[in-house]
C-alpha cells in the first residue's frame, strides 16, 4: 500500500494497516522536509510512475484537500479497516475509505468513496455516508441517517434516527442532530443550530 499525506492521521491509517499485516512502500508528501514516518520512507511529491501496480490511500483528515488530490491521483485507492472495528457483512465500502480502531458500523451502510469512520464512532443501521465524509471519534449515527458526500460530523456528535446531513456541512463537535440539515451548513449545539450557510 501507499499514502498520501505523512501526518498524525496516517499514524493510525498504518496502524491500520500493519494491524492486517499490509505492508506500506511508501508515503507521498508535499512537504519535501519530511523523510521518513514511523521507518516508512517519505517520498516526495506524488509520482504516478512509483510503485504504479500498488493501491493508494489519501491520508488527509481534511475532506476538501483529499476531495482535490484524489481528482490528481493514477494510482487504483485501496480501503482498510482496524480488526477491531465490527462491520456488519451486509456493510458497502467504497474504495479509498478507512474504519479505525473500535467502530461498529451496523447492517445495510453504504460507505462512499474516501470516508473516514475514525475511533470508537458508531454508524448504525441503513447509513449513507458519501463520497468524502468523515465521522470523527465517538459520533454516533442513529439507524437511516443519511450524509452528504463532502461534510464532516465533529467528534462525539449524535444524530438522532432518520435524519439527512447535506454536503459539505461542517457539525460542530458535540452537537445532537435532531433535524434535517442544509447543504453548506455550519452547524453547533445542543440541540443544533444552523448557524451560518457557507459555499466555499
Ligand atoms: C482524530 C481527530 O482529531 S479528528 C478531528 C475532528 N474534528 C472535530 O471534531 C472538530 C470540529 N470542529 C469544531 O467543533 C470547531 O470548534 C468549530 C469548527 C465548530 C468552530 O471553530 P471556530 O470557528 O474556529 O470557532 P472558535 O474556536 O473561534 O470558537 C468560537 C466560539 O464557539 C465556541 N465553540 C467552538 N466549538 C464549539 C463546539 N463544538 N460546541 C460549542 N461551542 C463551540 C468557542 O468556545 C467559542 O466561544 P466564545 O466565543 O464564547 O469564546
Amino acid at each position: 500500500m501507499l499514502l498520501y499525506g505523512a501526518s498524525g492521521h496516517a499514524k493510525v491509517i498504518i496502524s491500520c494497516l500493519r494491524a492486517n499485516g499490509v505492508p506500506i512502500s511508501g508515503i507521498f508528501d508535499d512537504d519535501l522536509q519530511k523523510k521518513s514516518l514511523w521507518s516508512i520512507p517519505v517520498i516526495g511529491k506524488y509520482d504516478p510512475n512509483f510503485d504504479n501496480k500498488s493501491l493508494l490511500i489519501i491520508a488527509i483528515g481534511n475532506n476538501q484537500i483529499r476531495r482535490k488530490i484524489a481528482s490528481s491521483i493514477h494510482h487504483q485507492f485501496g480501503k482498510v479497516a482496524h480488526p477491531s472495528a465490527i462491520i456488519d457483512d451486509s456493510v458497502k465500502m467504497s474504495a479509498g475509505s478507512v474504519i479505525f480502531h473500535n467502530v461498529v458500523v451496523q447492517a445495510d451502510v453504504s460507505i462512499g468513496k474516501h470516508v473516514i469512520i475514525n475511533t470508537s464512532s458508531s454508524v448504525d443501521h441503513d447509513c449513507t455516508l458519501g463520497d468524502f465524509v468523515h465521522i470523527a471519534p465517538n459520533a454516533t449515527l442513529c439507524g437511516n441517517v443519511q450524509v452528504g458526500e463532502g461534510t464532516l460530523i465533529g467528534a462525539g456528535t449524535i444524530v438522532t434516527p432518520n435524519i439527512t446531513i447535506g454536503k459539505n456541512c461542517l457539525i460542530a463537535a458535540g452537537s445532537v442532530i435532531t433535524k434535517d440539515i442544509p447543504d453548506f451548513a455550519i452547524v453547533r449545539g445542543n440541540p443544533a443550530r444552523v448557524l451560518k450557510i457557507t459555499f466555499d
